[in-house]
């Protein structure tokens, strides 16, 4: 087996009223260096992650499964990882760490995965594909699973800056889903789809002033998780003094993000982070290519 490298970017689910739905693929990365190797071995370079035992590190069990599914045998590797998304920050982590798992199998058994099977993989893992595609295909991706069918649109073209608002707190997808709602009442439902349908709308359009006011807006999941987010009110109000479009919750939190006119990211990064010593306060680029593999 020749070595290769994989490269995956953090993302941002939701997206506001998007959820499960939508995501944005984040510059943040998680980057492997995967030889073959006598032993298993997973060494951690500058990263996020703890030093694990191979067959307790998500990773490896995420290429086993796979490599099972196919009826393969796993060759041994030394995986040498390198990662600045935060963990359990709404950055997509577990996500990366999944498509990551899935490329070890696909390269290390040759098993010719496409890029629809990496996302069903991975969404089957994952439970959603609001992460797990524009991890894999960057950009902004709105999908919708249909059946065993991931039907999705990539959108590239956001003229857009991203600022991010990292907590030092961690909060689990598992425990922020589960203050939510189990059903949804009729018209609530409605409500929040046409909030969706007009963010998207807007974004189609270039008209970022309207999709930020009505990502504001999200019936599906905000309302509950607000209180679990730290300075939820505050993050939202000084963006919008100083001219973000809007303010979000990204993915399950504790991380907000605001999407702000292009070209404004990085001043708009500086000013917040002086409201918000504590926090990691970052403008990022959209990742616009998703995984690579060399
Ligand atoms: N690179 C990695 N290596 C090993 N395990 C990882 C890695 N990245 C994520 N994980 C696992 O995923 C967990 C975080 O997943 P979780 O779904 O709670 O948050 P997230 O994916 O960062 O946020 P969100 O889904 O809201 O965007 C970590 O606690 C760890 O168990
Ligand atoms: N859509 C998911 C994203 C986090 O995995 C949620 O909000 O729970």
């Amino acid at each position: 087996m020749k070595p290769f490298w994989i490269n995956v970017p953090a993302s941002s689910a939701n997206f506001g009223p998007g959820f499960d739905s939508m995501g944005l693929a984040l510059g943040l990365h998680l980057t492997l260096e995967v030889t073959e190797s006598d032993e298993w071995v997973f060494e951690q370079l500058d990263s996020t992650v703890p030093t694990i035992y191979y067959e307790d590190h998500f990773i490896y069990k995420i290429s086993k499964q796979v490599a099972d599914r196919h009826h393969k045998e796993l060759p041994a590797c030394r995986v040498v990882e390198k990662s600045n998304i935060p963990l359990a920050r709404g950055l997509g982590s577990s996500a990366s760490a999944i498509l990551a798992g899935i490329e070890i199998a696909n390269q290390a058994c040759r098993l010719g995965l496409s890029s629809e099977d990496k996302l069903r993989y991975g969404t089957e893992i994952e439970g959603h594909p609001d992460n797990i595609a524009p991890a894999l295909f960057g950009g902004l991706v709105i999908s919708a699973t249909i059946e065993d069918v991931i039907e999705r649109i990539e959108l590239h073209a956001l003229d857009i800056d991203i600022v991010v608002y990292i907590p030092e707190v961690e909060l689990k997808t598992e425990a922020s889903r589960k203050i939510l709602p189990s059903s949804y009442p009729r018209s609530l439902a409605a409500a929040a789809s046409a909030v969706s349908n007009v963010v998207v709308a807007s974004l189609l359009k270039g008209d970022y002033k309207r999709a930020g006011k009505m990502m504001e807006h999200d019936l599906f999941h905000e309302p509950y998780r607000a209180a679990l987010i730290p300075n939820y009110e505050k993050i939202r109000k000084q963006a919008k003094e100083l001219s973000a479009y809007g303010t979000i919750i990204s993915g399950a939190g504790p991380t907000m993000l605001s999407i702000v006119p292009s070209g404004e990211g990085q001043a708009i990064a500086s000013k917040m982070q002086e409201v918000l010593p504590y926090y990691q306060v970052k403008a990022l680029a959209i990742d616009p290519t998703g995984m690579t593999v060399e």
